[in-house]
């Protein structure tokens, strides 16, 4: 038996809409007939989804699941529900994990947990750069990329050591893998819990400055020239660190990067009060480094959006802005966010967001999916780009609820999300 998808909106590559019959079969694409056309449906399941947009399923890059150590944040199980309800059907997870994962045991461990508890969702684990992530010896990446890591991260902290950096560098393009950079230098930070800004100054704290991030983007990339290594920037949040990537792809480096909906939709002037869930790392910027990253998304110097998933619980946010953790939740309203204020508005076509949170993702990291191609994996997301909704933390599917988002009014929710043709998530089924 087979599974077909009637009348559902899909987007052709030059992002033309046209109404398609999709038929998926053995976990892949196996047909699609244009709308006018009758499929033969008997003896097959169908969906219906008229009106509906049928996308590639979304593909996040920068996300943190929380298990094995902080359990009380996010599991494996509750993390890949909310990924499949925000539409996501593969997410990289982070290692910065208790252990983190520095070894082929603990990406095992990940392995096995999403194969019994990942509800259908392509989980990749990222192995870390250094032991324990403490920037002094390089992890065993050969073992690490036998055992099946997508990369090599030390996301959560930076790589304080350039010569750490070159090593691993060097280490990882002999084996033809990416470094993935969280850009952070400690010496600049000291304690800062938001940006240097009209905030910070309002409320007498300190500032984490725009140099912090740029000038680990600016080293790295000569590094990366050095090196040949194709270079990942985390989390880009500043015009200076635009710029040099921009530079960076000028002179032929393969540098690519990524930026998240809050660093494109809020600047620091925005935050209500001393609200830590208006915490996280990068903090919320300027409005000029906010127009910065939307002009470097669209130019194409930023590559791809990613959601950098971080929960943390009620508790740990209580503690307030000072002393609670970075980190806001992201699956379940990033595409809404991004739908609503770039696409609805018109600043964006449809087919350009939905290129940056599939194809361009699965492109730069040589991944087989982020197409319904035939033949291609059936991973895909269904879309009610009309319904209309609030968003409500307390309804999350995430284990957390630090979102800075609450009670926006947002278009464009997933209602069904299917991962090699195993339905993964549906609306009808909460
Ligand atoms: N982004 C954050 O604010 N927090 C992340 C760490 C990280 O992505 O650097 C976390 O693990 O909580
Ligand atoms: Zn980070
Ligand atoms: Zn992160």
């Amino acid at each position: 038996m087979g599974i077909w998808i009637l009348n559902g909106t899909t987007l052709d590559a030059s992002g033309q809409e046209a109404v398609k019959h999709l038929f998926i079969e053995n976990g892949k694409i196996a047909q699609r007939l244009d709308g006018q056309e009758t499929p033969e449906t008997a003896g097959h399941e169908v969906i219906e989804a008229a009106g509906k947009l049928v996308s590639p399923g979304f593909i996040d890059m920068h996300v943190h699941l929380r298990e094995p150590g902080f359990e009380h944040k996010e599991t494996i199980a509750s993390g890949t529900r909310s990924a499949a309800r925000g539409g996501y059907t593969t997410i990289a997870c982070m290692p910065n994990t208790k252990p983190v994962i520095d070894t082929v045991d603990t990406v095992k461990f990940i392995q096995g947990k999403t194969e019994t508890e990942g509800n259908g969702v392509r989980v990749l684990p990222y192995g870390c750069i250094s032991k324990n992530q403490l920037g002094r010896e390089l992890t065993d990446f050969e073992g690490l990329k036998d055992a099946g890591v997508v990369a090599f991260t030390d996301d959560g902290v930076g790589v304080q050591s350039a010569q750490m950096m070159k090593d691993a560098m060097a280490r990882a393009a002999a084996l033809g893998m990416p470094i993935v950079a969280h850009c952070e230098d400690d010496t600049m930070v000291k304690g800062a819990p938001v940006s240097e800004g009209t905030f910070a100054d309002k409320h007498g704290l300190k500032g984490i400055p725009n140099e912090s991030e740029a000038i680990h983007v600016g080293r790295d990339i000569l590094l990366a020239e050095a090196t040949g290594v194709h270079y990942h920037v985390c989390h880009v949040s500043t015009e200076q660190s635009v710029r040099l990537i921009r530079l960076g792809k000028q002179i032929g480096v393969k540098v690519t990067a990524e930026v998240c909906p809050h660093h494109l939709l809020l600047s620091e002037e925005d935050i209500p009060g001393m609200d830590a869930n208006w915490k996280m790392n990068p903090p919320l910027r300027s409005k000029r480094d906010v127009e910065a990253v939307i002009e470097a998304l669209e130019d194409g110097t930023i590559d791809m959006i990613v959601t950098d998933h971080a929960p943390h619980s009620d508790e740990e946010k209580a503690k307030g802005m000072q002393l609670a953790p970075f980190g806001i939740v992201g699956f379940e309203t990033a595409f809404p966010l991004l739908y609503t204020k770039f696409v609805a508005t018109g600043k964006w076509s449809l087919g350009f967001l939905i290129e940056r949170m599939t194809s361009v993702p699965a492109d730069v990291f040589g991944l087989p999916w982020g197409q319904l191609e035939i033949g291609s994996e059936a991973d895909l997301t269904l879309i009610d780009l009309k319904k209309e909704k609030e968003v409500d933390p307390a309804e999350f599917l995430s284990k957390s609820r630090n979102t800075p988002f609450t009670g926006w009014k947002l278009k464009g929710w997933p209602v069904l999300t299917m991962v090699a043709g195993s339905v993964a998530w549906t609306e009808s089924s909460e």
